[in-house]
């Protein structure tokens, strides 16, 4: 099987075995032109010869088309996941056609129908779902930390590019700080205070970001790196356990 998830920076792939290991895997940015990206990397799929492709993108209908229109050269069949509101592993109750489906499926990937869980996804933006016993309840969307620092940038004229890092919430003395920290600090306080309103909400937390945020948490957290691919085998309910 080839997985793949396109996101808003980074095109990731899997390719798994007839029993669900990942024989290859890489996340690669796609700089807005994710179909040229997939053209390049036919070949290395090709040698793996998957006999299905199950794809997750929240690149919109423009995009989707072209991705299709490149991976129809493989001949091997494929298929964009669809949100389902009513999925017998989690109802939700957030607008279906609306709710991203890297969402949707990383809340599907660790779904547990015995437990409370707050699924936080550290992408392109920071998406914060809460899932009581399967059932979605509904979520929160922020701009990353990069986005943030991209609109101070673009927005005021005294708060200059810089190339801080994201690596404390204390008060800042710089602007440089002050900006970096400020940030930090809009995305790890929403998390501690939904964790706070949520007391018996286990936190799980995925994406590219999540090990910058994890560290300030203040409570336990689960870093998941499978959820999304996990999401993908239960949705086209392959191998994977259920
Ligand atoms: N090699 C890398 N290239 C680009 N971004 C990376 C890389 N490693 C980590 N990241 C971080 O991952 C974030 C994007 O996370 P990702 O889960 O790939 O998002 P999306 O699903 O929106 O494409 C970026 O904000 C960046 O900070
Ligand atoms: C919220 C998202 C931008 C997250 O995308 P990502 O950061 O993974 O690239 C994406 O799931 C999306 O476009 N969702 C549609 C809006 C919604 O979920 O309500
Ligand atoms: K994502």
């Amino acid at each position: 099987m080839l997985w793949l998830d396109l996101g808003n920076t980074r095109l990731k792939y899997w390719l798994t075995d007839d029993i669900g290991q990942i024989v290859a895997h890489d996340a690669k940015q796609h700089l807005q032109a994710p179909a040229e990206l997939l053209m390049g990397l036919t070949d290395r799929f090709e040698r793996y010869a998957p006999d299905f492709i199950g794809i997750s993108s929240v690149l919109g209908n423009d995009l989707n088309i072209k991705i299709s229109e490149t991976l129809s050269r493989l001949n091997i069949p494929f298929e964009f996941v669809h949100v389902d509101a009513a999925h017998p592993l989690m109802k939700s109750a957030y607008n279906d056609r609306q709710l991203g489906c890297d969402r949707w499926l990383q809340m599907l990937g660790a779904v547990d129908k015995k437990k409370r869980q707050c699924i936080i996804g550290c992408g392109t933006a920071v998406t914060i779902d809460l899932i009581d016993h399967a059932e979605h309840l509904g979520g929160y969307i922020f701009p990353n930390i990069y986005l943030q620092r991209e609109s101070l940038f673009s927005g005021t004229k005294q708060i200059t590019i810089s190339n801080g890092t994201f690596d404390s919430i204390g008060q800042g003395l710089t602007t440089q700080d002050a900006v970096h920290r400020g940030i930090l600090l809009s995305i790890v306080g929403a998390i501690n205070e939904i964790s706070h309103r949520h007391p018996n909400f286990e936190l799980i937390m995925t994406g590219g970001d999540a090990p910058i945020i994890a560290q300030h948490i203040n409570r336990p957290v689960r870093l998941r790196d499978d959820l999304l691919l996990n999401g993908l085998a239960r949705y086209f309910d392959h191998t994977k356990q259920l």
